[in-house]
């Protein structure tokens, strides 16, 4: 039988005394009347639960959802903030949650109805991280139960928070932990599953840091990034922007970390002369710019929605240096198209892929970048469900089209002329091995350069503060939340010799 369907024989099979059983309300805890048409809920509350609800049944994207919603509720700033910290840190950590949930309810949650499911993560959440008092947790968990119309799952759902209830953060995880292996309770402890916890510890000492830095950067991942904008170069005053509604950014010269407000109501964005970007992608960008490499044409292969293209465009604006985005999604072209409006270039936006440009775009241009579709696992604090919906195989399946978009880039690139391949994830498996794999097939024609130098000469700071691993005779660059503060981009720049 589904749960939430009020399956009273179910549940732990020897409830002690004072235990509730699925589907009858414990001691202390009065049976409301299914009067559903005048149960409140907070509004808050209300869509979180619908965006969880749409992120487990639809695979919507809470990053995208969320705000949706928001703006069309029209929530006070007190309802959008319970809204957005239930939603993000109720995804954050589903994996202890649902490890608890189906100690309490005595079931996997996989074999709970998705509202049922879905309400006790909300409810887990609030009583185990949000520190909400008990009774309160519990009434607005059977609440929200009740006026979305799941009358029968109250009961259960009532049972199982209030066995939730019995005991703290901390004994759940011993308890849910007892018998785990160390990734596994590492995992559940700072919220991400097991393989990831894995492959972050492989991929910091891949890059020459210290797998000791592990728990900092899981720890990063759960905290929310900051929001940054990019001054769009010849179009913006960084510091106009900076003195009315944030700071320059500590390390990319084009960046504004907003302190308040709405950056998609600023006068800049909405003209398009600035742009909401990570300081790590701004990075990555400019240390394409940044490096030597013949005057001619520009190529951004894989460039929806256009973030770096702008960058890439305003930068080349200055000389007359003409760009050509392309981007396998119509509807992400489209986009790149978006991103560029303000800017005043000589830009081409293809919809092609980009492993099979036309061959006459072969060796004829001076610099290409290659952001490659990835994992995002360095961009987990943007995406909190995205680390429970990714999977150790999809490393392994995007390799091979990362291997022949660099190739592909290798090939478009002009003798003398440099490509960025970059990806917004720290794995070794996307970022030092398909460089050195593709530089193994492709011979002496390619060298890499030193990309910490270059970042040193846009940022400011000691090629130190960049070092990673070194690739041939050159040397790759790896950013990280908890140690940039930025998303765990990777940048590789490599020059084609002949
Ligand atoms: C990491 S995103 C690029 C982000 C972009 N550079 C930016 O800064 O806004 C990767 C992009 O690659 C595109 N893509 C995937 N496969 C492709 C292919 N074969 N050729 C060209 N683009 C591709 C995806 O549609 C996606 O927009």
């Amino acid at each position: 039988m589904p749960e939430g369907s009020g399956d009273r024989t179910s549940g732990p099979r020897t409830p002690g005394h004072g235990t509730p059983v699925p589907g009858k309300p414990g001691p202390g805890v009065r049976r409301r009347r299914a009067s559903h048409g005048r149960t409140r809920v907070n509004p808050g509350r209300r869509i979180a639960f619908d965006v969880l609800v749409a992120v487990d049944d639809d695979d919507a994207y809470a990053n995208l959802l969320l705000p949706a919603r928001l703006s069309r509720a029209g929530l006070s700033t007190a309802d959008a903030g319970l809204a957005t910290e239930l939603t993000y840190g109720t995804l954050r950590g589903r994996g202890l949650y649902d490890a608890i949930i189906a100690h309490a309810a005595g079931r996997p949650v996989d074999k709970l109805d998705t509202p049922a499911r879905n309400a006790l993560r909300l409810g887990a959440h609030q009583l185990l991280e949000m520190n909400t008092a008990a009774h309160a947790a519990v009434n607005e968990t059977v609440g929200l139960m009740r006026a979305t119309k799941h009358m029968k799952a109250a009961g259960f759902v009532n049972a199982v928070m209030r066995r939730i209830s019995e005991r703290s953060r901390a004994e759940w995880l011993d308890l849910v932990t007892a018998a785990a292996g160390d990734d596994e309770r590492t995992g559940l402890t700072y919220a991400h599953p097991a393989w990831i916890v894995a492959a972050l510890r492989r991929s910091l000492t891949a890059h020459g840091r210290d797998a000791g830095e592990l728990t900092a950067l899981l720890e990063a991942d759960n905290v929310p990034a900051r929001v940054c904008l990019t001054a769009l170069p010849g179009l913006a005053d960084r510091q106009a922007i900076a003195a009315d509604c944030g700071t320059p950014t500590a390390l990319s010269p084009l960046g504004v970390e907003l302190t308040s407000g709405d950056p998609y109501a600023l006068a800049e964005v909405q003209a398009g002369r600035a742009r909401v970007q990570d300081e790590g992608s701004q990075l990555v960008a400019l240390g394409l710019t940044a490096a030597c490499a013949p005057d001619g044409p520009v190529l951004d292969l894989c460039a929806g929605p256009g973030g770096k293209t702008a960058i890439l465009a305003a930068d080349a604006a200055a000389t007359g240096t003409p760009v050509v985005a392309c981007d396998v999604s119509a509807h992400r072209a489209e986009l790149v198209r978006d991103s560029v409006r303000a800017i005043d270039a000589d830009v081409t936006v293809l919809t092609a892929d980009g492993r099979s440009l036309a061959d006459d775009h072969l060796g004829s241009y001076a610099r290409v970048l290659a952001d490659v579709p990835c994992t995002g696992l360095g961009a987990l604090r943007r995406r909190p469900e995205a680390r429970w919906r990714r999977r150790a195989a999809d490393v392994e399946a995007l390799q091979p089209i990362q291997r022949e978009l660099l190739t592909r880039a290798i090939e478009l690139t002009a003798p003398g002329g440099v490509v960025a391949y970059t990806t917004c994830s720290p794995h070794h498996g996307e970022t030092i091995d398909i460089v050195t794999q593709v530089l193994t097939a492709s011979g002496t024609d390619v060298e890499v350069l030193d990309a910490p130098s270059i970042l040193a000469k846009v940022t400011g700071q000691d090629a130190a503060a960049f070092a990673s691993a070194k690739i041939g005779t050159g040397q790759a660059v790896q950013l990280w939340p908890h140690v940039h503060g930025t998303d765990g981009m990777f940048l590789a720049l490599l020059r084609r010799t002949r």
